[in-house]
């Protein structure tokens, strides 16, 4: 710390007053020793923090330590003097090292995508957020003097993070009419310009909804070094903050901690209110609508983090696209399918994707096969929670051609094994109370999908149908929802088979969408059932097949 410079924060100005002190103490010999010794301990404690702090906290890059040296070597008043800015600015109103990384760590922590910044400067705080936000993140700057523009942009164009940063030059007030005007809302707003006007850019941002709901809203120098409660202020920034301060604290909209962080950082989240209640009496809105059931969004109530799942017939085509789907919402898939090289190929694509899995081989039309495929999950997990039946098969042939021995084979996969599966499954879950079981039918349950011939396959979706509809009114009340999806005629390779490929032009001219389903198509839904979002649903058939069962 050096003697000639200004205190600017509550610390460097009793860093001052003990260091007057511990002069006048030094100077005098009637002081006793003890007070001396008190005073340097002081002494030390106060001038020796924020250095510390520097030292300790997480270093800065290269390019801000960059732009930290060029503002300091700037000369600011010659710039004035030479009317390139409006205001003679003091270099000392940079962010600076510790207060740059807890802005950064802010943003890390609260997984903010849009930032909003009032007062730039030399875009050291901007670069700092910006090195905390994610790779299609975004930080608008509002900043009064173009010069600065001009000065921070070389910096900013030489970090990685520098394109996440657009610098609107002009009053910060019509910048954030602008913004509110164009519907932006941000998760984070840092408020570092005229103080004066804090109070005024604090409540449009409120009043216009530039802070989404939990956003979290930095102020910086909210102590004003320490004028903020001090009796005998007179000092008109000083007062500013302080009623600041205070209308914050009183505003039920919001929630503040104000960090004696170097000259204090208001901290303060937004909290859910009802939308325009900015009064003392307004209520909070305490409803699922608005707040989401468990407080959780519509999105996080479709996560399946900590869930069991399985996938009949993962190893390829729609079970693929299932065993994906739930993996990603957050469940630990086991990839069933009586390949079982297939089924390890999925699993593997799981885990390179993070995702716990393992690769089980059955027969679903077994028995002993299914019973040995839910012990084997029940054993590695615990239980299961989400079982996706998805094998089937189908096998064309004209109903006069159809032999006894196709029809068996046919209902043994789509419907014995079915049933098989969704018994097994159920039992587990209802001994557990829970349990999401979603079955794969199809459009063919529907309508008789033409021109190619496929009796028993049709029936057997039939029957999927309504197995699916009986138990999901026989178990709902135990806690087990049974649902089941419809495909229309997916483009997986099955139907690129040599007997079926003449026949995709005329499903087209069957289908409103005017293509045949992807598999990705359908994984939406496969989360949608296995989630708490649709725990009122069951026995329902769900159908998507870009239209082609309406006409
Ligand atoms: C304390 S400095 C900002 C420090 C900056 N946040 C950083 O990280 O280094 C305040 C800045 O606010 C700007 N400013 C002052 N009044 C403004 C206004 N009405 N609109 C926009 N910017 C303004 C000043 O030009 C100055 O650059």
């Amino acid at each position: 710390m050096q003697a000639t410079k200004v205190a600017d924060t509550p610390i460097e100005v009793i860093c001052d007053l003990l260091t007057k002190a511990k002069e006048l103490a030094d100077g005098n010999a009637n002081i006793p020793e003890d007070l001396r010794v008190n005073l340097q301990k002081a002494l030390d404690i106060a001038c020796g923090l924020d250095s510390y702090l520097e030292k300790m906290s997480s270093q800065e890059s290269a390019p801000l330590a960059e732009l930290y040296k060029k503002t300091m070597e700037h000369d600011w008043d010659e710039v004035f003097k030479e009317n390139k800015t409006q205001f003679r600015l003091p270099k000392e109103c940079i962010t600076g090292l510790v207060e740059g990384q807890t802005l950064k760590m802010l943003v890390h922590m609260s997984k903010a995508k849009k930032i909003l910044e009032i007062g730039m400067f030399t875009g050291y705080g901007a670069l700092s957020m910006a090195e905390g936000l994610p790779k299609d993140g975004s930080l608008v700057a509002c900043e009064l003097e173009p010069y600065l523009k001009e000065f921070a942009q070389p910096i900013f164009d030489k970090s990685p993070h520098g394109q996440k940063i657009q610098v609107k030059t002009g009053s910060a007030m019509d910048s954030l009419k602008e913004l509110a005007a164009a519907g932006e809302q941000f998760d984070m707003v840092f408020i570092d310009a005229d103080k004066n006007n804090y109070i005024n850019y604090y409540k449009f941002i409120l009043d216009h909804n530039l802070l989404r709901l939990s956003g979290v809203l930095c102020v910086d120098n909210s102590l004003f070094k320490a004028k903020v409660y001090l009796k005998d202020t007179t000092d008109k920034n000083g007062l500013a903050l302080q009623a600041f301060n205070e209308f914050v604290s009183n505003d039920p909209r919001v929630e503040q901690v104000i960090v004696p962080l170097r000259d204090g950082i208001s901290i303060i989240r937004r909290v859910p209110m009802s939308p325009g209640s900015a009064g003392a009496q307004s209520k909070a809105i305490d409803d699922e609508v608005f707040r989401g059931v468990n407080g959780r969004s519509i999105l996080d109530r479709m996560r399946l983090d900590g869930r069991v799942a399985y996938v009949t017939g993962g190893g390829q085509g729609i079970g693929r696209a299932f065993a994906h789907a739930l993996g990603e919402a957050g469940a630990k898939v086991a990839v069933v399918d009586l390949d079982q090289g297939k089924a390890e190929a999925v699993a593997e694509e799981l885990k390179l994707k993070g995702i716990n899995s393992i690769a089980i081989t059955a027969d679903i039309s077994k028995s002993a096969h299914v019973e040995r495929m839910l012990d084997s999950i029940v054993s590695k997990w615990g239980e299961i929670h989400i079982a996706c039946n998805n094998a089937g098969i189908n096998m064309n042939s004209a109903s006069e051609d159809t032999s006894l021995e196709e029809w068996d084979q046919t209902f043994d996969v789509n419907l014995r094994g079915m049933f098989l599966c969704c018994q097994a499954a159920g039992r587990v879950m209802l001994k557990h109370g829970y349990g999401k079981i979603i079955n794969t039918a199809s459009m063919a349950s529907l309508i008789v999908p033409h021109p190619q011939k496929q009796l028993a396959y049709n029936v057997s979706k039939a029957g999927v149908v309504k197995l699916t509809q009986t138990l999901g009114t026989e178990w709902i009340d135990r806690g087990v929802r049974v649902n089941c999806i419809s495909p229309g005629i997916v483009d997986t390779p099955l139907i690129h088979s040599e007997s079926l490929r003449p026949l995709v032009q005329c499903w087209l001219s069957d289908i409103p969408a005017g293509r045949l389903a992807l598999v990705t198509d359908l994984q939406a839904a496969v989360v949608y059932l296995a989630s708490d979002a649709s725990d009122y649903m069951t026995g329902h058939n769900l159908v998507i097949e870009g239209g082609q069962s309406l006409w």
